[in-house]
């Protein structure tokens, strides 16, 4: 593929995606990156050897892909101020923004424009990404496969057939990094409480991470079993699991899940919408 990417705002996740891309083989040539930022705009230049430009409209000239990286806060403006240069050259675009809906960005931007909606997640930055991705009717076979494409360079990609489902993935895989680097954080400072070191606490806690994910990655067993196979009966992780149960740790999840799956539905009444 060497169609011409155009990222519209650099920060975290499109820097994510710009490097997954290039890690992946993409030419620098074909993207092209904007943001206000002098300093952001130097680091693009020095990190990845993209060309950059602080004028969204002049970066969009020669786009055939532009990929909308900005905070939802924003992307209302954003799109009203490209939305010309959209229209007449008719790119295709994905945005990365949380809660916005297709048919919000497409009247943004002039109308009749083919849009992919995607959520993926931090990290993306080590390649290690999931995202989930809604393409509008008017997306072709040919451009479904450039947006999965971009997005395959950071990690695993699905998509999913109601725009409702994106706002379900960002809740698990788009958010979902916090919800582990949260437990983590509270078992590291359990260890410490139970008498181990920081240091000792921190490089256990991570190693049992990773050990687990990549447990549920490559046995293929599922977590009830896996979990089965850790608990010996009346030991130590039957008490641990008693305990997590009994706190209603499930009903727990749901509710964080539920929480914010219909903030990013409140996140698309809220700035999407006539108003
Ligand atoms: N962080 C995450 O875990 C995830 C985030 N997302 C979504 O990705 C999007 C970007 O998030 P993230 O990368 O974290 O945010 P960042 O704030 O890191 O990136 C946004 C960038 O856009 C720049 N910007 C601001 N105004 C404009 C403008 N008018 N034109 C062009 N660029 C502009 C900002 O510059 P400056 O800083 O100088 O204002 C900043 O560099 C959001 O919509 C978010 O919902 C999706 C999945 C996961
Ligand atoms: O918290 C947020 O709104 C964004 C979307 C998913 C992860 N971060």
């Amino acid at each position: 593929m060497n169609a011409k990417i155009c990222f519209i705002g650099a920060g975290n996740m499109a820097k994510s995606l710009i490097g997954g891309l290039l890690a992946s083989g993409y030419e620098a040539k074909n993207i092209i990156a904007t943001d206000p930022s002098e300093e952001q705009r130097q680091a693009l230049g020095s990190q990845f050897a993209i060309e950059s430009f602080a004028d969204n409209n002049e970066a969009l000239m020669h786009a055939d892909i532009v990929v909308l990286a900005v905070k939802p806060q924003i992307l209302r403006n954003v799109c009203a101020e490209i939305s010309s240069t959209v229209q007449a050259g008719s790119p295709l675009v994905l945005s990365i923004a949380a809660g916005i809906r297709t048919d919000d960005i497409d009247r943004w931007l002039g109308g009749n424009l083919p849009i992919v909606r995607t959520m993926p997640n931090t990290p993306a930055l080590i390649q290690t990404g999931a995202t989930g991705l809604f393409a509008n009717a008017r997306v072709n076979d040919e451009q479904k496969s450039q947006a999965e494409h971009i997005m395959r360079a950071t990690g695993l990609t699905l998509w999913v057939d109601t725009e409702a489902k994106i706002d379900a993935v960002t809740a698990l895989s788009g958010s979902g990094p916090a919800y582990y680097f949260l437990f983590m954080e509270a078992m590291e400072n359990a260890a410490e409480k139970l008498g181990l070191d920081h240091k000792t606490a921190h490089l256990l806690t991570m190693q049992t991470a990773l050990g687990a994910a990549k447990m549920v990655m490559e046995s293929h067993q599922d977590c009830a079993q896996l979990r089965a196979n850790v608990t010996s009966p009346n030991g130590t992780t039957q008490k641990a699991i008693e305990h997590f149960e009994s706190k209603q740790l499930r009903e727990i999840v749901e509710g964080a899940m539920t929480d914010a799956y219909q903030r990013a539905q409140e996140l698309a009444d809220e700035l999407g919408g006539d108003a």
